[in-house]
């Protein structure tokens, strides 16, 4: 994990004042600024779901695994795995790290604080800029080593934390460039075509975010929101979440359905590079989470994307030969620009776009 990200919202900095999360714990009614209807978020009063759709469950260890995945990133844009060779043990780790750390007292996690010139460290969802209501939860980003601030949040028991956090790392990103793989391979793509696009084939050098998040107990969820709906910036997302039900993903046809957790199972998002890399093949899925007033729900996401310098563009294979193709060639970072201005409406606002040099 490096700096893209770090640099990007150093130049474009996320204004917000961490100082004025709320200690959730000692609040008993909703304040009227964490109270959300139709007109903070058109999506929020979006229908839910009255059929029994649910998001397709792949088991990685079944044959013709990658037919099941490609169909997932084209129908939902998101799907659940298990198998997925990730240890038991370390999900329970990195949940009890994430716990251990929303549990500690307001004013030691502020010593954690993310500063102005880095999205890394403590504070409100990234994306709560884009909205005048507040949302129900608090977040901790981790880009690049998390020593400096575990150091301030643990002393003493930092070096613990930092391991598992790394070996989470390691596990994520292996098992993103075998999903890459399962998904693109199912169109055809083979290693010369991500080559030829100037990629190695084995996703080396990509860059990555984790995300923490917590959910608290709400007094009245159903006028609060966790986290608003918003599409990853990223390759693709793979999120654990502890056994509490929140994380919801939308399709026009279907609304909102509920992602419900399954013991050792992860969630896996399309993002919205992947949705230009396959020109949009694969959906990148909106999603959200809710929150609920009996059990506090913990979140932990790995934000997967490209080398820093990498132009991503749609792959020449997955072009109609009639038709050019739908997007420009962009770097992650020229991405992150545009999606900083242009929120959910940055695919369509570069769709079509000839080059990345007119994108502001
Ligand atoms: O908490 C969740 O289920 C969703 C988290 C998420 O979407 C994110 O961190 O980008
Ligand atoms: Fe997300």
């Amino acid at each position: 994990m490096n700096s893209t990200l770090s640099h990007v919202y150093r130049t474009h900095p996320i204004h917000i004042q961490s100082s004025n999360l709320p200690d959730f714990r000692s609040l008993s009614y909703l304040p009227d600024s964490y109270t959300w209807t139709a007109k903070d978020d058109l999506l929020f009063s979006a229908s839910a779901s009255n059929s029994n759709a649910s998001l397709p469950f792949i088991d990685l260890s079944r044959p013709h695994v990658a037919t099941r995945v490609g169909h997932a990133c084209t129908t939902w844009g998101a799907f659940q795995i298990t198998n997925h060779g990730v240890p038991l043990r370390l999900l329970e780790d990195i949940e009890l790290l994430t716990e251990n750390l929303f549990r500690l007292p307001v004013h030691r996690k502020l010593k954690a604080a993310r500063g102005d010139d880095t999205i890394s460290g403590y504070g409100v969802a990234p994306i709560a800029s884009f909205f005048n209501k507040q949302m129900w939860s608090e977040g901790f980003t981790v880009i690049g080593s998390p020593l400096n601030h575990f150091h301030k949040l643990w002393p003493g028991y930092h070096h613990k934390y930092c391991e598992i956090m790394k070996e989470y790392e390691e596990h994520m990103q292996k098992l993103a460039a075998k999903l890459m793989w399962l998904a693109l391979g199912s169109l055809g793509v083979e290693e010369n075509d991500i080559e030829s696009a100037g990629m190695s084939s084995d996703f080396q050098g990509a860059e990555a975010a984790i995300q923490l998040n917590h959910y608290p107990l709400c007094p009245e969820p159903d006028r609060a929101m966790g986290l608003a709906a918003h599409t990853d910036s990223t390759l693709m997302t793979i999120l654990y979440q502890n056994n509490t039900a929140g994380l919801q993903v939308f399709r026009d046809d279907v609304g909102w359905i509920t992602v419900p957790p399954v013991p050792g199972s992860l969630v896996v998002n399309v993002g919205d590079l992947l949705h230009i890399l396959t020109n949009g093949i694969f959906q990148s899925v909106l999603h959200r989470a809710r929150v609920n007033h009996l059990r506090s729900r913990f979140s932990m996401a790995y934000l997967w994307g490209p080398p820093s310098e990498q132009m991503i563009s749609p792959l020449p294979k997955l072009i109609d030969s009639l038709q050019s193709p739908h997007y420009p060639s962009l770097t992650w970072k020229q991405y992150l620009v545009t999606k900083a201005t242009h929120f959910n409406q940055s695919l369509s606002f570069i769709r079509n776009y000839p080059s990345s040099d007119q994108i502001s």
